[in-house]
C-alpha cells in the first residue's frame, strides 16, 4: 500500500513513502506451560515468529518440542500464557478471539466414515451456517482442482491415503480463511504419493495464495515447500533458526539435487540433529 505523506506545512510530499504490509501473523514472546509449579511442563518458551501475507512457512523440530502446542495456540484452540501475545495483521488477539479466524488441518484427517466425500468436504461450511446447497456448490467447484472429480458420493474408506488427505485439505481450503495451518498433512503417505502431493499443494497455493504454516518432520519437504524454514529447539520449544529459502518458484522436483538445496539441507540437518540429540539424551536420563 502506498501512502503520500504531507509535511507539516501541508505542501505535497516530494516523494512517496512505502509502508511494508503488516505481518499476517506475529508471535511475540509466546509461552505455554502445563501443570502447576514443581510438576510443570514448559512446552513452548519465548517464541518470536513473524509470517508475511502469502508466505509459505514450514516448521520443523524434534518430536515433543511443542509444535502441536504452538499450532493449537495459533488456531485459537489453546490460550497462550499471559507473558506474550499473538497478533493477526497487527492486531493483538485476546483470549478466544483467534478461534475461527484461521483454517487448520490437524494431523489426523478426521473424515467422518458415515459421510460421503462431498458431505465431509462441506462440514466446516455447514458448521459456519452456510446453507447446505450453497456449501455443496462451493465444494463441487473445487473437486476437479483437488483431483476428486467423480468421487463426490464415495465414502472415506473407498479412497486411497492421498485422496483422503486431499478431501481434508479441500475442507480446509473451503473454510475460506487467509491463513491455513497444516500439521504434518503428508506424514502417513508413502514417498511417491507424498512427492506428488507436495507438488500439487504448491500448485494449489500458487493459485489460491493463502498464508500457510506447515508442520513437518521431513527436512526435504520443509525446504522444497517453504519460503522460510523455521527450526524449533528441543522442549521447551523456542525458535532456533529461521532460514529463508530463495530457491526459485515454481519448483521442479529436481531442485532437491542442486548444490543450493544440498547446502541448505546440510545446515538445517545439523541444526535439527543437535536438537534431536538433546531430546534423545533427556529421554535416556529418565529411563529406568
Ligand atoms: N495438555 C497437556 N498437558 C500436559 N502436557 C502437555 C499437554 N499437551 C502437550 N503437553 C506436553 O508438551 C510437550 C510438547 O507437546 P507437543 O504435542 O506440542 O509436541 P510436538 O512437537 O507436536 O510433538 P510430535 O512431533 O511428537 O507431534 C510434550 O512434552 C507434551 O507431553
Amino acid at each position: 500500500m502506498m501512502h503520500a505523506r504531507l509535511p507539516h506545512g501541508g505542501a505535497p510530499a516530494t516523494r512517496l513513502d512505502t509502508h511494508p504490509p503488516l505481518p499476517h501473523l506475529q508471535l511475540v514472546n509466546v509461552w505455554k506451560r502445563f501443570g502447576e509449579a514443581s510438576r510443570q511442563t514448559v512446552a513452548v518458551s519465548k517464541v518470536d515468529l513473524s509470517i508475511e501475507p502469502g508466505e509459505f512457512v514450514t516448521l520443523i523440530g524434534p518430536s515433543g518440542c511443542g509444535k502441536s502446542t504452538l499450532f493449537n495456540m495459533i488456531a485459537g484452540l489453546l490460550p497462550p500464557d499471559p507473558d506474550g501475545s499473538i497478533l493477526l495483521s497487527g492486531k493483538p488477539q485476546r483470549d478466544g478471539e483467534l478461534l475461527g479466524k484461521i483454517a487448520f488441518m490437524p494431523q489426523k484427517d478426521l473424515l467422518f466414515p458415515w459421510r460421503t466425500v462431498l458431505d465431509n468436504a462441506t462440514l466446516a461450511l455447514e458448521v459456519e451456517g452456510v446453507p447446505r446447497r450453497r456449501a455443496r456448490e462451493k465444494a463441487m467447484a473445487l473437486f476437479p482442482e483437488f483431483g476428486l472429480k467423480g468421487f463426490e458420493t464415495h465414502y472415506p474408506h473407498q479412497l486411497s491415503g492421498g485422496m483422503r488427505q486431499r478431501v481434508a485439505l479441500m475442507r480446509t481450503f473451503l473454510f475460506e480463511r487467509d491463513m491455513i495451518l497444516l500439521d504434518e498433512p503428508f506424514g502417513a503417505l508413502d514417498a511417491l504419493t507424498r512427492a506428488m502431493m507436495q507438488r500439487w499443494l504448491l500448485d494449489i497455493w500458487a493459485r489460491h495464495r493463502r498464508t500457510v504454516l506447515f508442520i513437518t518432520h521431513d527436512i526435504d519437504e520443509a525446504i522444497f515447500l517453504g519460503d522460510k524454514v523455521v527450526v524449533m529447539s528441543a522442549r521447551p520449544g523456542s525458535i532456533k533458526l529461521a532460514e529463508p529459502i530463495h530457491l526459485p518458484r515454481p519448483r521442479d522436483p529436481s531442485v532437491v539435487t542442486t548444490p543450493e538445496f544440498i547446502e541448505i539441507k546440510r545446515r538445517l540437518l545439523a541444526s535439527v540433529e543437535e536438537e534431536s540429540l538433546k531430546t534423545f539424551g533427556a529421554a535416556g536420563e529418565t529411563a529406568p
